[in-house]
């Protein structure tokens, strides 16, 4: 809705659809009536538009996009009535004025906004475009280059940067609707033509054909596989080549292209899935609505390789005071060196911005050897080897220094946490926190509870990652977890394709082609072939416990591939040794390229083990790793593991490179067709009996048996016993 108001000479109209004040039919059918109301009422000599609570509007409702009655048609014309208004309007933008919220300030005569607040036009990062006319105002008022930025990444500005684009015309530290009202005030009777932005001209650039071209590279180049960038860029270009009304038109058009294409569903899909994650729950009942967070006022990383590294950057981004700690002073000292390298950057990023990184002061970073200064931390992050031994050892010690109530948690990617919270006497307080690499870039933290793991603990862990400004996902415990576990398969799938005739660059480049950043085998390389062996060596697959007489291409009665055991054994890990599934410039090096040493092993390898070399198309490649990923998870939710297969896409999407505008692995399963997935997965299973991957879950099976129902009604089809934990 829209509340009407009216003072003395200026008409309030205040947008209200708590929590974010979005533009539902209802709010834009109020705000009409307002807006002719005032233009009726001959005391109303100007008007202004605010949003209530604080916050002026966040946009269209975006769930009125896959309604049957969408909600943005009605828009454009609306932000036509302001402008062509005869009385002068003024927006008050306090919070956030987003997406159609932004589209009707641009409407406004003009515009005043609060210190805080933020403005943007979000819209390609949920696969559309702004299709209220902001892609011929914006470029109209604040220039081709600003605006192609703001329209083509979706990014929030703050107030300060807005006035310094001229997108607002003042900014205010107090009272905003206040100040806007005295604006209204002072400008009634003043020409409104200048004004109005689909008046003016599309500021001129000395070469804009160039400057267009060279953007629409850059656009194409980030934009990997989703359609809505480029499509604004050609929004935004029409903007430039035709007069306003051509440019709507143009503008509309492309809308209802995005507005249909199965990738605006995809990414709308993950903007609630990742909303759905926070309210979280556990199979025993504890979830996020009765348990509360205990506060981190202090926090300890142990261990300074790699993964601590980062985390200790994020704990300090989040200005949370810390204790580093690790095993000995080369070691301290070396991870110190690489930390202070992490945050100098970091700091260099955060330049000019409001936030300041206070890494130089001991009371907030503390780096020692001495485990006796983690007893006043709230939480502690162990982040060391993955070595079962080494991280009991350490959570005993833990346990019996750190104070009571003390959260513990393990950064681990597979072990289990039962097992280490074994180790301690408070297994409530141990949790699992799975950051992924680069920890302070990557926005996924899964979070795994024990058996014994509190609901204070995980509402705990919930918070440090909202606090991380990560995205955080509770699961069970299983190994693997939930992003790993799906992992395997896949993995799998692609090592089997290189036995039985594909090459590393022909399974990589499907998946690219699909939307991963990175293919299986660049990721393997990338991440180190040696991480996997050892884990292998662990669960006696290979190596020196392997039983003598195991057959070299089964495991247990199941397919195995010892391709990259023996890969290994070559010293083959990787880029930091310059070779593994391709090779590189140097050890360290970043260029793949396919190496004809891997080719000529394949062929040897096929040979000494009598597989005949077939060719292999894309559709059963993709189909190979995807639906084996995918038949995973319908296992991890038939299990209770995850509570829904939006924890499961969001963990995708954020830690896994999954491409966000196919909306993650389960929501693609849902539009590619459970029943094709089911045939697919049958038909390659019956191919290969000896992989349980390919094994259609009994889960998929029921939900193919009860009519493929849409994915949010799969968890009804679970009966509670199903659940093992
Ligand atoms: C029929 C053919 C028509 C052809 C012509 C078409 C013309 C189209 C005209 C206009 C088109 C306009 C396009 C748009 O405006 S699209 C929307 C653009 N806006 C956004 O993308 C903003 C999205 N929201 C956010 O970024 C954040 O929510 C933010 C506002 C910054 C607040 O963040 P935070 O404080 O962290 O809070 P939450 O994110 O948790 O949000 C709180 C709850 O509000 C829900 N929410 C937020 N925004 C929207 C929205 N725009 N629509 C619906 N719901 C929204 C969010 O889901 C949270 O609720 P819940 O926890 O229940 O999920």
């Amino acid at each position: 809705m829209a509340q009407y108001a009216r003072g003395s000479t200026v008409a309030v109209i205040r947008l209200c659809n708590p929590p974010v004040n979005a533009l539902s039919r209802a709010v834009l059918q109020a705000l009409e009536d307002g807006l002719k109301k005032a233009d009726a009422d001959p005391s109303v000599k100007a008007v202004m538009i605010c949003g209530e609570n604080g916050k002026f509007s966040a946009g269209a409702d975006i769930r009125g996009f896959s309604s049957p009655e969408r909600s943005g048609g009605a828009l454009g014309p609306i932000v036509s009535l302001i402008e062509s208004s005869e009385k002068p309007v003024v927006a008050a933008i306090e919070g956030v004025a987003l997406g159609g919220g932004l589209e009707v300030a641009l409407g406004c005569h003009y515009r005043i906004a609060h210190m805080k607040a933020r403005m943007g036009l979000p819209e390609v990062t949920i696969g559309l475009l702004p299709g209220a006319e902001g892609t011929q105002r914006l470029p109209r008022l604040i220039g081709v280059p600003a605006a192609l930025e703001m329209i083509t990444t979706g990014k929030h500005i703050p107030a300060t940067e807005a006035l310094k684009l001229g997108l607002v015309d003042e900014i205010v530290e107090e009272n905003t609707i206040e100040a806007a009202i005295r604006l209204a005030n002072k400008v009634i009777g003043q020409p409104l033509g200048p004004r109005r932005l689909s008046l003016k001209p599309v500021p001129k650039l000395p070469n804009m054909e160039a400057f267009l071209d060279k953007a629409l590279v850059k656009v194409k180049k980030q934009a990997w596989g989703c359609l809505a960038p480029e499509l604004c860029f050609q929004a935004v270009r029409a903007a430039t080549e035709r007069p306003f009304a051509e440019g709507v038109r143009r503008e509309r058009e492309l809308f209802q292209v995005l507005l249909s294409s199965g990738q605006a569903q995809a990414l709308q899909y993950a903007f609630f899935a990742e909303r759905a994650v926070r309210r979280w729950a556990t199979p025993s009942g504890a979830s996020w609505s009765s348990a509360a967070p205990q506060p981190v006022r202090k926090a300890a990383v142990i261990g300074l390789g790699t993964m601590g590294r980062g985390i200790v950057t994020c704990l300090v981004k989040a200005n949370i005071p810390l204790v580093a700690l690790e095993q000995d002073l080369e070691n301290l000292n070396k991870g110190r060196k690489a930390v202070m390298v992490l945050l100098e950057r970091e700091a260099m990023k955060m330049e000019g911005g409001a936030q300041t990184l206070d890494f130089h002061n001991p009371a907030r970073l503390q780096f020692t050897v001495d485990f006796d200064q983690l007893r006043d931390v709230d939480l502690v992050i162990e982040a060391v080897f993955e070595n079962m031994a080494l991280k009991k050892e350490i959570f005993h010690k833990l346990s019996k220094i750190c104070k009571p109530g003390a959260l513990l948690c393990t950064n681990t990617s597979a072990l289990n946490i039962d097992e280490i919270a074994s180790a301690t006497n408070h297994p409530q307080q141990v949790i699992g926190t799975h950051f992924f690499s680069p920890a302070h870039v990557m926005r996924l933290l899964e979070i795994i509870y024990g058996r014994h793991t509190s609901p204070t603990a995980i509402a705990t862990a919930m918070q440090l990652a909202k606090a991380l400004k990560k995205v955080g996902v509770v699961v069970g415990n299983c190994f693997g977890f939930v992003g790993n576990r799906m992992m395997f398969p896949y993995i799998q799938q692609a090592v089997f394709l290189l036995e039985e005739g594909s090459r590393p660059e022909a399974v990589d480049q499907v998946l690219e082609d699909f939307g991963f950043k990175i293919g299986p085998f660049r990721m393997s390389d990338l991440a180190g072939l040696d991480v996997g062996w050892r884990s292998r060596k662990d669960q006696g697959l290979t190596g020196p416990s392997l039983p003598a007489g195991t057959p070299a291409r089964q495991r247990h009665g199941q397919r195995y591939s010892p391709l990259p055991d023996l890969l290994c054994e070559q010293g083959r890990f990787g880029q930091k040794t310059g070779r593994g599934w391709y090779q590189y410039e140097k050890a360290g090096g970043r260029t793949a390229t396919p190496d004809p040493w891997l080719l000529n092993f394949l062929s040897q390898y096929r040979d000494t083990h009598g597989i005949k070399t077939r060719f292999i198309d894309q559709e059963e490649i993709l189909e190979r790793c995807l639906f084996s990923l995918i038949n995973e998870g319908f296992a991890i939710l038939a299990e209770g593991i995850a509570s829904g297969p939006e924890h499961l896409d969001v963990i995708y999407i954020n830690g896994y490179g999954w491409p966000k505008h196919r909306g993650g692995p389960m929501f693609y399963a849902s539009t590619v067709g459970l029943p094709r997935v089911l045939a697919k997965l049958q038909k390659y299973s019956e191919a290969h009996p000896d992989v349980p991957g390919l094994r259609p879950s009994a889960f998929l099976k029921k939900l193919v048996a009860v009519g493929n129902p849409p994915l949010k009604e799969w968890m009804s089809y679970l009966s509670q016993q199903s659940s093992k934990l």
